[in-house]
């Protein structure tokens, strides 16, 4: 064996090393560089080292040391957003991703997993055959509600519906800002209404897996950043996307699970008046718009894609239907309480129980005072990556009372 492990020792997929502290750097039992702020975690035959330095700069990298490659460092392609980098982590093994603890972090950037064998880890290591892939996902506490896709033919409304809503409910939604190579209408703000880029730029976001769909829509580029939907579910709101079938279709085949909403007119003829009436387009960009509308409209009702079907004839009648399917009378509207977050101490272990991570403070007297013990469950894992993990639950426990000896190994 390469690594110092004992020949009879496994650590297989899915079964971490329970009761043993996986803390980072120098007092775990794997191989560790003095100093270098790493964790080793051993996954079958793969050696995952996270962590490193260089000069006074600790950074976030993953090394894989392959023992099936005659024990060699292997290429790792790193997708997502990484973790900035801190003065130490603890690495814990779930069943396929590894949870990274920051050390020193902030409530907000202190939980991270890296994915390496999940699906979108598997899809994409086929697209990068000859290499390893591995995945960042931030971990958030709690979980939001399912984001609303809305799609529909061009001006058959969606836009106005939307505005309803966001007017209406502006603490529950919030909009998914997207990327479009057309120019900007006369009111039309980038940022807001959408991110206005050139198409070289987000073909190259495209290819660099920043996209959770994207579509050429009436011969111009449109597209839903991951971000864009993750931005408005770290805000703690529904997120609502305003995209064509082809994008929705997309969603459907993503991780995301959302509600998916079809927005039908009464008639071709009211839809050219509408679009006409709008007067933001050219005759023959009208023309494009309308010829792909049939096709939308025979998609939208056939597909199966979509969940509910609205008909936009009277707008008020409709906005009214909407509300019901979003589940939205009066009693909805009560603000939800704030997302709970933790101060991780500053220097811990961590130890695995089940699904329950153990956080066990190893600091100064004053915190080790209060509750010395957090518990992280990781039982409900939502999303990851190319977004967010959400479904983390976090409780401060008191050790005495609790069961838990403390030291990392389980109940008393
Ligand atoms: N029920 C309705 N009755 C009459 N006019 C409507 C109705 N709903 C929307 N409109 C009008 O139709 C026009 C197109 O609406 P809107 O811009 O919301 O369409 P859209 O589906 O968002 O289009 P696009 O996909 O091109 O962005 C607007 O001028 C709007 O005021
Ligand atoms: N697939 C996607 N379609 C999108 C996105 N954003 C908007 N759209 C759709 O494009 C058409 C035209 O929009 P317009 O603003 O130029 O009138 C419309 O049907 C939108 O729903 C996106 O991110 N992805």
């Amino acid at each position: 064996m390469v690594w110092g492990l004992d020949s009879d020792k496994d650590f297989s997929m899915g079964e971490a090393p329970i009761g043993q502290d996986l803390q980072n750097g120098n007092d775990n039992d794997f191989e560790s560089k003095s100093g270098t702020f790493e964790t080793s975690t051993i996954i079958g035959e793969k050696k995952y080292v996270i962590g490193g330095t260089a000069g006074e700069t600790f950074y976030v990298k993953v090394q894989i040391l392959d023992n099936n490659c005659l024990g060699e460092w292997v290429n790792v392609v790193e997708l997502g957003t990484k973790p900035i980098s801190c003065n130490g982590h603890s690495a814990v093994l779930l069943k396929d991703r590894i949870l990274i603890l920051k050390k020193n972090s902030n409530p907000d950037d202190c939980i991270w997993f890296l994915e390496v064998d999940t699906t979108y880890v598997r899809q994409q290591q086929k697209k990068n055959l000859g290499t390893e892939v591995v995945a960042w996902s931030k971990g958030v506490i709690g979980n939001v509600e399912k984001p609303v896709v809305i799609s529909g033919p061009s001006g058959v409304g969606k836009g106005t519906l939307i505005s309803l809503l966001m007017k209406e409910f502006p603490s529950m939604f919030g909009f998914s800002v997207s990327h479009t190579t057309r120019a900007p209408r006369g009111m039309e703000k980038d940022g807001v209404h959408y991110h206005f880029t050139e198409k070289n730029v987000m073909e190259k976001e495209i290819k660099d897996g920043k996209f959770l769909e994207f579509a050429s829509v009436h011969g111009n580029l449109y597209g839903t950043s991951v971000e864009a939907v993750e931005l408005v579910s770290d805000a703690g709101k529904r997120c609502i996307l305003d995209i064509d079938v082809q994008g929705a279709r997309s969603v459907r085949a993503s991780p995301l699970e959302a509600m998916f909403i079809f927005i039908c007119p009464p008639s071709m003829d009211e839809l050219e008046k509408r679009l006409r009436d709008r007067g933001t387009e050219t005759e023959e960009q009208v023309l494009k718009r309308l010829r792909n509308a049939q096709a939308e409209i025979e998609q939208g009702r056939s597909s199966g894609i979509f969940d509910h079907i609205l008909f936009n004839d009277n707008l008020e009648d409709c906005y009214e239907n909407l509300k019901k399917l979003l589940g939205l009378d009066e009693y909805a509207t009560t603000p939800k309480s704030a997302p709970k977050e933790i101060n991780l101490p500053r220097d811990h272990s961590v130890s695995k129980i089940d699904d329950k991570i153990i956080i066990n403070s190893t600091s100064s007297k004053l915190e080790k005072e209060s509750k010395n013990l957090i518990m992280l469950d990781v039982s409900c894992l939502k999303g990851g990556a190319p977004g967010r993990t959400r479904g983390l639950n976090i409780e401060a426990i008191d050790s005495f009372s609790e069961g838990f000896n403390g030291n990392g190994n389980g109940p008393i």
